[in-house]
């Protein structure tokens, strides 16, 4: 691991990643320590030429999504939420010099577009994990909110998640290092899980459960879709996988939750994973939902876990 903080004031150590009750986001690369500069390239940052520890130092929640509309989305009610000065509208990019990814920082929220899919989840994660560990930033919970195919359950339903799995239904990432395949526990952590949905019993008309959640490589063939431009199986295997799933304790489908658990738990971070399903895949394979529908369907996962950061920062009172 490398070291977090100037030896001069490095607090006792208790453990790999924990000094006196804090925890630090660790990273697991012995190169890191000896780089002059570290630039974060896709996020439009670096060590030399921003003062990382003050940009950020502060920051608790990181909250991901796929969607850069929507993580501003995020950002601007967090602002209101919190009750933070002005009205945020003219909160600014950080990361503005880069299309690659968005990033908002309100109070000690910070809100990142992560875009679609395992590898560029990957890559942002590699990039926000070294970031908070050059911020010293501890104590941090990650959430990423996002929206899925349900399975079996109703659509609006929001699932967090308690096992991201792959498409063979087991709790493991699959990583290629050079030519060698590694695997990698998807496990979450299970109390933040249970603080979330106690936190979803408090909206009214919140359906929320807890299950696993399926994670593949593609939205189309990967997730058994019969509306691709590519389909090679019948309606009956369809369905068959799907119930499989089901009977395995999945209850919703999505893109990024095995490569993000993963990372998350070697680097020391408690991450959770809240989605609304958008549809039933036993029901059908395309999204047809009204607009308002949809929009309010995505802003379920943000207002739960807005209502959770308020409760963990004692704003309990100023719940929605
Ligand atoms: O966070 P979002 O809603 O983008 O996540 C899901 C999984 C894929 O990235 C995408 C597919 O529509 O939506
Ligand atoms: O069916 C769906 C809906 C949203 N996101 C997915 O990955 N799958």
């Amino acid at each position: 691991m490398a070291s977090i903080l100037p030896a001069s004031n490095k607090p006792m150590r208790s453990d790999q990643n924990t000094y006196v009750g804090k925890s630090f986001v660790h990273v697991k690369n012995p190169y890191l320590d000896a780089m002059d500069e570290d630039i974060l390239y896709h996020l439009d940052l670096g060590t030399k030429t921003h003062n990382l520890p003050a940009m950020f130092g502060d920051v608790k929640f990181v909250c991901v999504g796929g969607s850069p509309n929507r993580m501003k989305a995020f950002a601007l009610f967090m602002h209101q939420e919190l009750r933070l000065p002005g009205s945020g509208e003219d909160i600014e990019d950080i990361c503005a010099g880069t299309d690659r990814y968005c990033m908002y920082k309100v109070g000690p929220v910070l809100s990142i577009s992560h875009g679609m899919g395992i590898p560029s989840m990957s890559i942002m994660l590699h990039e926000l994990i070294k970031l908070l560990h050059h911020a010293q930033c501890c104590d941090v919970t990650i959430i990423r909110m996002g929206t899925s195919g349900g399975i079996g359950v109703a659509p609006g339903s929001v699932v967090i998640t308690d096992t991201a799995v792959d498409s063979f239904f087991k709790p493991r990432f699959e990583q290629v290092i050079l030519d060698n395949i590694v695997t990698r526990s998807t496990e979450l952590d299970k109390e933040l899980a249970e603080e979330l949905f106690n936190c979803s019993r408090e909206i009214p008309n919140f359906p929320t459960l807890i299950g696993h959640t399926m994670c593949t490589y593609d939205f189309y063939e990967g997730q058994g879709r019969l509306d691709g431009a590519l389909c090679s199986f019948s309606r009956e295997k369809k369905v068959d996988y799907l119930k499989r799933a089901y009977i395995a304790g999945v209850r919703n489908i999505e893109m990024e939750s095995t490569v993000f658990a993963a990372m998350c738990r070697l680097c020391g971070l408690k991450a959770a994973v809240v989605c609304v399903t958008l549809l039933d895949r036993l029901e059908c394979d395309q999204i047809n939902l009204p607009h308002d529908i949809l929009v309010e369907y995505q802003q379920r996962p943000q207002l739960l876990i807005s209502n959770f950061i308020k409760q963990r920062l004692g704003l309990c009172d100023q719940t929605s």
